[in-house]
């Protein structure tokens, strides 16, 4: 069953005379128990998305139904119904992450020794408690980033939205939050990811939506958009010691790029031994340092994708 119905929302913005439109003909389903991965450059208008489940904003047309209400009419409802992470970092001032998180659990209704055990649960597993009773002016952003998810994550509401969740966050805490983010579709709580993360996040979302200037260019389930994307294709990825020019381009790849010192090249899988024979001849000659064969990504086919495209116009007011 859905929980979050989006149906051919536009939104625009007007503002010193021009007027943007960050949401374009946008539909999108979230299903009960589902991650779901909204990705796209900066500006390619995930955020007016995410303001306007929660009520914030108002489409110039379309529907919005979250739990079988409709947030257009009501736009209270949004909040009610929706936990949320903002993008911004949680500023806490002199309130600690426990006291924040507990007002947070009961302001949502849950009975205090509930919101003591949810809050104890989260902490330890963002392996946080060290600092859940320091004042927020002594924290760390990563700290902070992750008080803001344990306070989406407290109680919550039928659906849970989280923009930019790992950002700041440390290599280690970052797994944890992302089984954090998965415990939580365990009640049948639809949870959507607003993140540049994309690799990061291809082990836990379900579905996800590929935006772009404001228009959805792919979505569906993730696996099988990776499953697509890579064919019966791998990727050679090595850290280049010279520009593109003093390669021997392989008759057999598609694509040999070098971008900030990193080559990439694809193949068709049976070609992989002469993939690794070429890397080993390029390192003799001087030009390659370490390499390694990986699989496609979810990451590859969202390059491939939207590509540079959006990257520099999007994101100016
Ligand atoms: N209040 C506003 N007034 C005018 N234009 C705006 C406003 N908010 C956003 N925009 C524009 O709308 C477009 C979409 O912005 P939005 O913040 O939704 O993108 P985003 O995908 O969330 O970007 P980021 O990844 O950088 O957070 C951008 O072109 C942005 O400049």
């Amino acid at each position: 069953m859905a929980v979050i119905e989006l149906d051919h929302v536009t939104k625009s913005y007007k503002s010193r005379g021009r007027r943007t439109l960050a949401n374009d003909d946008v539909s999108l389903h979230v299903d009960e128990g589902e991650v779901f991965g909204l990705f796209g450059h900066n500006g390619a208008g995930k955020t007016t998305i995410v303001n306007q489940l929660l009520g914030l904003l108002k489409p110039d047309s379309g529907s919005i139904v979250i739990d079988g209400q409709d947030i257009v009419k009501n736009r209270n409802l949004g909040r009610y119904l929706c936990s949320v992470q903002p993008q911004s970092k949680t500023p806490l001032g002199e309130l600690t992450p426990r006291s924040v998180t507990r007002v947070m659990g009961q302001l949502r209704g849950i009975s205090p020794e509930e919101v003591d055990r949810r809050t104890t649960e989260l902490f330890e597993k963002l392996d946080i408690t060290q600092w859940a009773d320091v004042q927020g002016t002594k924290l760390s952003g990563g700290v902070l980033r992750l008080t803001g998810f344990c306070m989406a994550a407290v109680a919550p509401g039928r659906a849970v939205i989280l923009d930019e969740p790992t950002n700041d966050v440390d290599p280690v805490r970052r797994r944890y939050l992302w089984s954090a983010i998965r415990d939580l579709t365990k009640d049948g709580t639809a949870v959507v990811v607003v993140t540049h993360s994309i690799r990061e996040a291809e082990n836990t979302v379900d579905t996800m939506a590929v935006l772009n200037e404001g228009k959805v260019l792919k979505q569906g389930n993730a696996r099988q958009i990776r499953g697509e994307a890579a064919g019966n294709r791998m990727k050679l990825e090595a850290v280049a010691k010279a520009t593109e020019d003093r390669f021997e381009k392989p008759g057999w790849g598609e694509g040999l790029k070098i971008s900030d010192g990193e080559l990439t090249l694809t193949f068709e899988r049976e070609l992989a031994s002469e993939a690794l024979k070429w890397a080993a001849e390029q390192r003799d000659r001087g030009l390659l340092a370490e390499y390694s064969l990986t699989e496609i990504t979810l990451e590859d086919m969202y390059i491939e994708l939207v590509g540079s495209r959006g990257a520099v116009e999007g994101a100016q007011r």
